[in-house]
């Protein structure tokens, strides 16, 4: 048996301690939505995979956007060829209407903490640049569909970074999809900020060009403070 040094021991006890500080104020926290967005690379899929494995979200429910439904792949298939836009915006929303009434209504009703990488505000973000030849304020054109029948996070965690970082750091990954573009991943992050100004109270913005260390407790201290609402 490995004998740790008397530091080392402090520090497993400090983060035991952090560890059930969040698990017991995760408890109290009933039926709450939480949401994580950006532009592509961003480093959602990093922070959800973190929040999966740790200790105190054992109970959540973790979900995304595309689903994993017939309906998400129908959604891929667009993201994959020349589909119009509209059309594409209209599989996006469907599939959303259908994630809503199979997972998030019914985990949020028993009470459960739902986590989804992408949500709504992928849609008010990236549509709204896709669809700028169609309408003339497309973003909030595409917020106006969804009134009525969506559900809106309690938290939304805003990844922001410059696209030239995001889009670098996915490598050979970034060129695989039609979104992963400087010029229009720049014009996502524009309407993502301007999301975030509108609904300060809903928003929590992350810089993510930043050492991995440092996002994962930003985003741990983002969750744990909706409790204080
Ligand atoms: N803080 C960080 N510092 C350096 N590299 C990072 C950081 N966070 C994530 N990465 C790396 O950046 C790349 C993109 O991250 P990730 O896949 O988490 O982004 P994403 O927002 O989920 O992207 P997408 O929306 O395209 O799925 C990955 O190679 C990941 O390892
Ligand atoms: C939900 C949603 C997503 N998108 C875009 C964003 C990404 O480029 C892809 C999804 O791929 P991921 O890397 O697996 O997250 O689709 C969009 O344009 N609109 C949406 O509503």
């Amino acid at each position: 048996m490995r004998i740790l040094p008397e530091h080392k021991i402090k520090e497993q006890k400090i983060e035991e301690h952090k560890v059930k500080k969040i698990a017991v104020q995760l408890t109290l926290m009933k039926g709450k939505l939480i949401t994580l967005e950006g532009i592509d690379g961003s480093g959602k899929s990093t922070i959800t995979r973190f929040l999966n494995s740790h200790p105190a979200f054992s109970s959540a429910v973790f979900t995304r956007e595309p689903t994993t439904s017939w309906i998400g792949d129908a959604v891929y298939k667009a993201i994959e060829s020349n589909t119009d836009h509209l059309a594409e915006l209209m599989l996006f929303t469907a599939d959303h209407a259908n994630h809503i009434a199979t997972l998030i209504r019914p985990a949020l009703e028993d009470g459960k903490i739902v986590i989804s990488d992408r949500y709504s505000d992928s849609r008010y973000a990236y549509q709204g640049v896709t669809l700028k030849e169609r309408f003339d304020e497309p973003m909030e054109w595409v917020q106006q569909i969804h009134k009525g029948w969506t559900v809106v996070p309690d938290l939304t965690v805003l990844f922001d970074i410059d696209p030239e970082i995001a889009v670098r750091r996915c490598g050979k990954r970034g060129e695989q999809t039609k979104f992963e573009k400087i010029e229009l991943l720049n014009g996502v992050r524009k309407n993502y900020l301007r999301l975030a100004e509108k609904e300060p109270e809903r928003f929590v913005i992350i810089d993510t060009d930043r050492d991995l260390k440092e996002i994962e407790n930003d985003v741990l201290q983002a969750i744990t403070s909706i409790m204080e609402n």
